[in-house]
């Protein structure tokens, strides 16, 4: 899986919901802020469900309420399509999360 240039990570951004490019680190995150830490630990068990779907695994970071992603293709060292994928199915889990939570 190539890695992507710095321009097309950023017009794939465009189609996701909240993650930001951080190129000096080489890779994309987002931070979503839930109700509590269960429901933190909850998307988390979600997540880890489609990664390993996707046999792609992002860096997770749990702080209380907060849920911080990140992802990056290790293999490559970059940024991939498998990276902009596996965000698009945590912005629909985080979308469902959102609704379940209303
Ligand atoms: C053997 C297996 O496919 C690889 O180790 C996968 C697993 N999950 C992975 N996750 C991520 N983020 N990058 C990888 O290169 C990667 N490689």
């Amino acid at each position: 899986m190539a890695g992507l240039s710095g321009e097309q990570v950023r017009e794939g951004l465009v189609r996701l919901d909240g993650w930001e490019w951080d190129p000096q680190e080489v890779l994309i995150h987002r931070t979503v802020r839930l109700p509590d830490f269960l429901a933190a630990v909850a998307l988390v068990n979600e997540v880890a469900q489609a990664a390993e779907q996707a046999d792609h695994h992002p860096d997770i970071d749990i702080r209380y309420d907060t849920v911080r992603l990140a992802l990056s293709t290790h293999s490559e060292g970059a940024v991939t399509d498998k990276d902009m994928a596996l965000a698009a199915r945590v912005d629909e889990l985080v979308a469902a999360t959102a609704q379940t939570l209303e």
